[in-house]
């Protein structure tokens, strides 16, 4: 089976290795599409692809192996050690599982030249897997976050957004009326990696180029802003497209146009969108009756009337001042969450 020139086992020995640490790479993801995402299809891919490495981990490869002489069995990293969240082990194993199909393809067409062909094409299907596990990944935190902040201009935005994320918010969008370009640029980026630092969604209000260029969670687009579909040439396809709706039509058309979720409201009249007029509790039943996407109620929600838009049937709000006016922020967070577990 080796061409004579390779007849060593060095090449057999790489290719053991690298189609074992494929294996495993690849069990990694599957588990969390199996139980973390509960997504059979992504999971299943993943199936497919730890059989067709198993087709190729023949009796002659595994013999090659010869553990007690592999000088590179005692090196770790420090890295490797550490993982400090759920994307940061998808993104170690992910980059871990490319690593061994390139050497797979690289070494394997010494081997012969079907299993060059086999794992370049096998390289192109983990690139998909990963942009679907990410869309994925996002999209589920999106819907486990029953509280979305929606930020108001302050001095002390950060502190504020910050003292929300100790509370337990997992949900963030920048909104960000007036100010210069340069200034949202760097208010932006530095929400983002707050959020980030709190495993805490990030969603840029509007601008679909800021979202894109400080690697924010998603887009929220009003019925005034950018289309979905351009909103999506910008974005890609891995990050989540909010539309607002203000009734069933904005809706049907939101849907039809590929939103991930939508805003329902102004549920009451608010100051902090005052020319916007309330749509009321019924256009919120409406939703919980019709939508087939997450959708969330936005428009001055806070503590005393949070109960009736969640007998209306939300099971996510946004707020602005609820938290952003608040004394404790942390607190006020607190409170709402608690009040929506109880839904
Ligand atoms: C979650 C959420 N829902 C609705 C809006 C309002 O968006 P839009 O109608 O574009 O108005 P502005 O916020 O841009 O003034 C939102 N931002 N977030
Ligand atoms: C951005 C937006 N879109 C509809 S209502 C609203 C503002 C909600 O603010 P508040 O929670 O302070 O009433
Ligand atoms: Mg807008």
């Amino acid at each position: 089976m080796l061409k004579e020139t390779h007849n060593s086992l060095s090449i057999p020995r790489i290719l053991d290795a690298n189609l074992n640490r494929a294996r495993e790479g690849l069990r990694i993801i599957e588990e969390w599409c199996r139980f973390g995402l509960e997504n059979s299809q992504l999971a299943d891919n993943c199936k497919q692809m730890r059989q067709e490495i198993a087709r190729w981990h023949t009796s002659e490869l595994r013999i090659a192996r010869d553990t007690p002489n592999d000088p590179g069995t005692a090196l770790t990293h420090p890295q490797e050690e550490t993982r400090s969240s759920i994307d940061h082990l998808l993104q170690a194993n992910l980059c871990r599982i490319q690593e061994a199909l390139r050497v797979l393809e690289e070494y394997g067409k010494l081997y012969q030249p079907q299993m060059g062909i086999a794992f370049k094409n096998m390289r192109y299907q983990v690139y998909s897997l990963e942009s679907n596990l990410v869309k994925q990944t996002r999209y589920e935190k999106y819907k486990k976050s029953p509280l979305y902040l929606v930020t108001s201009p302050d001095d002390n935005i950060l502190s504020i957004v910050e003292a929300a994320l100790q509370g337990g918010l997992t949900l963030v969008q920048y909104r960000d009326k007036n100010s210069e370009d340069t200034i949202q640029l760097e208010i932006a980026q530095k929400l983002c990696q707050l959020c980030h630092k709190y495993d805490a969604l990030f969603i840029m209000n509007d601008r679909a180029d800021i979202a894109l260029s400080v690697n924010a969670d998603g887009v929220h687009l009003g019925q005034q802003d950018i289309s979905i579909a351009l909103a999506r040439q910008i974005v890609g396809p891995n990050r989540i497209i909010g539309r607002s709706t203000t009734n069933p039509q904005e809706m049907a058309k939101a849907i039809a146009e590929g939103a991930d979720y939508i805003g329902v409201g102004p549920v009451y009249a608010t100051p902090t969108k005052p020319d916007k007029p309330a749509v009321g509790l019924d256009y919120v039943n409406y939703a919980k009756e019709n939508s087939p996407i997450p959708w969330v109620a936005i428009g001055g929600i806070d503590l005393n009337n949070l109960n009736d838009v969640i007998s209306a049937g939300a099971q996510q709000v946004a707020v602005v001042r609820a938290i952003m006016k608040a004394d404790n922020p942390t607190k006020a967070t607190q409170e709402l969450l608690a009040k929506l577990s109880l839904k």
